[in-house]
């Protein structure tokens, strides 16, 4: 009798079929667990994606470590056997559950949760005691997961960071950590990492200064690397370099965990990152650094100094380039017009920072490639900031943004003189600043085109230059609309609006993805083209009345982008590993991916 309840919970302990691509190509390391396969680290032997071989996931811990460790916990999903051979049988219930049902339950404990904050909570604690089940739940409901560890909750968990601290996640590096760096590296506990998203607090979202607490941000980046991209969990490093913070609120918290003194500035600031960056690349030397949600004034120069010496690439100029890029391609899909007919947009744009600035530049790229030349493509800009247009005879401006300046209207027009004037046929916001978009600009700009596109992009959702309901409403149901944060599909006049969400997460998984499997050497602009172009292409077939396919299918749109960036790199001679010869690329990238299953536990 035993052994038939024995038999049968070991039955339905079977591979789940749901994630029938299972591929673990980890190289051997001198780590407690790791993944093996048959195959070496790139997958060449006779195994195509729809043919997986089992694999194993080998450990050193026994006993309690084994439940304590996130990477080998399973719950309540260990299998007899998984019990027996790791020594933890009478450490967990009973009871063999299925990885269904474990899933089934997390969803009903954040749907029963209604404060957002205490969601974020929830599932990061999870993610802190099961990744495997964690990444289960995100990926197979993206549409609801993703915004609570994402944009735009994150936002909030990052104002809450010191209220919500549990345990840490990721490295710090403060300015007390001068001189040791190089050292400290080797603290964190895995061998090889494939991704580091770092901030320094800086600029987080639409939300300022928020200086250590900005680590919210990296650890909701990479968990979107694994979910999106297939990265493995165990290869990201979320990053916070803390030079301080401005933020005075925050320095009179007793509770605030970053260093409570005004920010380091100047040389002192760029010797201190370029410490950190050599740090991480002696001891990782293939590994991709994302910058994330740093300040205008440094933003720009850190890229400059960085983007031909390591492989790195800054998140809100780059991504956001592309995705407001691939945005813009696909509304003139919409309108019936071809991608070369993007030269003959105007184009107003709300924020001169890092990301308006990034976002225009890489439209300005697309104009050229489509014959204007590059004088004659920064005519059809129009850019503000805090301050009004850009015009002859501002002062203080960068040397990007000086290239914008215009003459054919005062220094510091309105909104709605600039849009009087001009008459846009595109309209974005990277301000930072909620409702930035007035219904007088919106009506005006409504008047003059039959299409307004209205994209405000900043984030969180509070901050963003308008609403949907709103552009939809004042442009009477004409505007394609797309924003940075997720908004609800709009009801006006009996019809419904699907709203896309255009933001940078349709396209970092992507590169990562194709970064680690292809080993590429450095990261191009061409690359962020690439991917604008294909996911621009996506939406065509199914999605017709949105921009592209929604957060749901980010996992098959990141592979797009993944492709996309890699066939680049293969044709500029700047990826040094190759697909097997049995495997087209597209193949070899969707067995790179790593999935959420439990594969049996092994002893070593
Ligand atoms: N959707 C996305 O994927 C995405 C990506 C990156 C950034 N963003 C968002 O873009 C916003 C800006 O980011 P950033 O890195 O460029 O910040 P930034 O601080 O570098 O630049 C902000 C710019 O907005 C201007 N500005 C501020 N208030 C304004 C106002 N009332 N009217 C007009 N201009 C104003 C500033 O002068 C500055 O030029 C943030 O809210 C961020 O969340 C969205
Ligand atoms: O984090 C996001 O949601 C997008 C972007 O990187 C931002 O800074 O707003
Ligand atoms: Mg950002």
């Amino acid at each position: 009798m035993a052994a038939t309840w024995r038999t049968t919970i070991c039955q339905s302990n079977k591979a789940p079929t749901k994630y029938p691509k299972l591929f673990f190509a980890t190289k051997l390391n001198r780590f407690s667990s790791h993944f093996i396969s048959t195959e070496d680290a790139y997958g060449r032997e006779d195994t195509t994606p729809e043919k997986p071989k089992p694999s194993v996931y080998r450990t050193r811990h026994r006993g309690m470590e084994v439940i304590q460790d996130p990477f080998t916990n399973r719950g309540a999903a260990f299998t007899w056997d998984e019990r027996e051979r790791l020594g933890i049988r009478g450490l967990v219930p009973p009871k063999v559950q299925s990885f269904d049902i474990q899933a089934e339950r997390v969803l009903s404990r954040v749907d029963a949760l209604h404060d957002p904050l205490n969601k974020y909570d929830f599932l990061v604690s999870l993610l802190d005691r099961n990744e495997t089940l964690f990444y289960r739940v995100l990926i197979d409901h993206f549409e609801k997961i993703a915004p609570i560890i994402y944009t735009p909750t994150v936002g909030l968990a990052s104002q809450k960071s010191q209220v919500i601290f549990r345990r840490p996640r990721g490295m710090y590096f403060s300015k007390y950590d001068r001189g040791c760096m190089n050292t400290m590296v080797y603290n964190w506990p895995q061998e090889q990492v494939d991704v580091i998203v770092v901030t320094d607090g800086s600029r987080i979202l639409g939300l300022g200064d928020l200086g250590a607490n900005g680590i919210q941000i990296p650890i909701g980046k990479l968990a979107l690397y694994v979910a999106g991209g297939g990265i493995d969990p165990r290869r990201v490093l979320p990053v916070v370099l803390d030079v301080g913070t401005n933020n005075e609120a925050l320095r009179k918290d007793p509770w605030y965990l970053g260093i409570a003194e005004p920010r380091i500035t100047g040389d002192e600031y760029f010797r201190f990152v370029d410490e950190f960056m050599e740090a991480v690349y002696s001891r990782w030397p293939q590994v991709m650094v994302q910058f994330e949600d740093f300040a205008n004034p440094v933003a720009y120069p850190l890229l400059e100094t960085y983007r031909d010496k390591y492989l790195c690439f800054n998140d809100d100029i780059q991504s956001t380039g592309s995705i407001a890029l691939a945005s813009i391609l696909a509304s003139l899909r919409l309108r019936g017009m071809t991608n070369r007919e993007i030269c003959k947009e105007r184009i107003v744009c709300v924020g001169a920072g890092s990301a308006g600035l990034g976002v225009c530049e890489t439209i300005i790229q697309c104009m050229e490639r489509e014959g204007l030349r590059s004088h004659q493509a920064y005519r059809q800009f129009w850019l503000l900031d805090d301050k009004g247009l850009l015009g002859r005879g501002r002062v203080g401006l960068t040397p990007t943004q000086a290239r914008f300046v215009r003459d054919d209207l005062p220094d510091g027009s309105s909104l709605e003189e600039v849009v009087r004037t001009v008459k846009p046929t595109i309209l974005l916001g990277l301000s930072g600043a909620g409702g930035a978009f007035t219904e007088a600009a919106i009506r005006e700009m409504a008047k003059h085109v039959e299409r307004p596109v209205i994209f405000p992009l900043s984030n969180p959702v509070d901050h963003a230059e308008c609403t949907a309901s709103q552009a939809i409403e004042w442009t009477g149901g004409r505007a394609i609309f797309a924003s940075g944060s997720p908004f609800d599909d709009v009801e006006y006049q009996n019809k419904i609006y699907p709203i896309t969400q255009c933001n940078n997460v349709y396209n970092f998984p992507g590169m990562g993805l194709a970064v680690t499997a292809c080993r590429i050497t450095h990261i191009t602009d061409d690359m962020f083209l690439a991917a604008a172009r294909r996911i621009s292409a996506l939406s065509a077939d199914h999605h017709k009345q949105q921009l592209f396919p929604p957060l749901s299918e980010l996992r098959n749109v990141s592979l797009q982008v993944a492709t996309a960036v890699a066939e680049v790199a293969y044709e500029d001679g700047l990826a040094t590993a190759e697909p097997p010869r049995k495997m087209t690329l597209h193949q070899y990238l969707l067995s790179r991916m790593w999935q959420p299953q439990y594969a049996p536990l092994v002893p070593f």
